[in-house]
């Protein structure tokens, strides 16, 4: 269980974040919207602790997240980056292991690798290519492996189907969907692909302006009037 309470973040005058208070529940999936610059990346940061709130409390498990507490959240979380972001220099099978090799020698993470591209629908022939010459769907199937590699309780998703064209967006929702359902993974995922709330999440949010403009069940918003902007539109003419 993830909880947000009264996180506010300004940049100068400018308050992106004015008072964001939210819980996502274990094993539900949150899927955040909102224009182009309205904070939902800010959002992230400062769940991450990649950015301090000026004021405000994000909670994991009923602790408050600090230092103390961060490394254990760090540890039980798992990220799928806008545009898969994987390490040029590494083969697939490395980048999908990039935490497990850390603590255990690679005869034990490439096995658990090639376990977790299996389920993301790569091959063992992939495991020694370069990311370099991975197809822009390959190339986020590593991700999305590499996200779930440690088995984690926590997962966020940048904009998972960024520059994938709609049938491999389609495909890689329902792959996240599937592996969400099948974890029991909490899952939060940033978008602006209105096909990727609807397969992805249970609940949405609407952030505008610093706050949280709607939410509610994503079976209830095809009638909501604020999120008349977003329900129909081409998500890949904006941002
Ligand atoms: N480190 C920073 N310093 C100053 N301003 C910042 C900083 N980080 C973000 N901002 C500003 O905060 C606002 C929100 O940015 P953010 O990246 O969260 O938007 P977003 O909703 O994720 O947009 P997009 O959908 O385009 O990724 C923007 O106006 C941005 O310029």
């Amino acid at each position: 269980m993830i909880e947000i309470r009264g996180l506010h973040k300004s940049f100068g005058t400018r308050a992106v974040l004015a008072g964001i208070d939210l819980a996502v529940g274990q094993g539900e999936s949150l899927c955040v919207i909102g224009q182009s610059g309205m904070g939902k990346s800010v959002l992230l940061k400062c769940i991450l602790g990649l950015e301090a709130p000026d004021a405000g409390q994000v909670l994991w498990q009923g602790r408050p997240l600090d230092q103390a507490t961060r490394p254990a959240f760090m540890a039980r979380f798992g990220m799928l980056f806008q545009g898969a972001a994987l390490f040029d220099s590494l083969s697939v099978w490395q980048n999908v292991a990039f935490r497990l090799r850390q603590r255990m020698p690679d005869h034990k993470a490439r096995p658990i690798a090639l376990e977790k591209m299996a389920r993301v629908g790569l091959g063992p022939e992939t495991a020694d290519l370069m990311p370099a010459q991975l197809s822009g769907g390959m190339a986020k199937r590593a991700g999305l492996a590499r996200a779930i590699a440690d088995d984690p309780e926590v997962i966020f998703f940048d904009e998972p189907t960024t520059g994938l064209d709609p049938i491999r967006a389609a495909r890689i929702n329902a792959l996240i969907r599937s592996i969400v359902t099948e974890t029991g993974a909490t899952a939060i995922t940033i978008t602006h692909d209105m096909d990727s709330v609807r397969a992805i999440g249970d609940r949405v949010m609407l952030l505008q302006d610093g706050r949280l403009a709607w939410e509610g069940p994503v079976a209830a918003m095809e009638g909501a009037a604020p999120l008349a902007g977003f329900l129909g539109h081409d998500p890949a003419g904006q941002g």
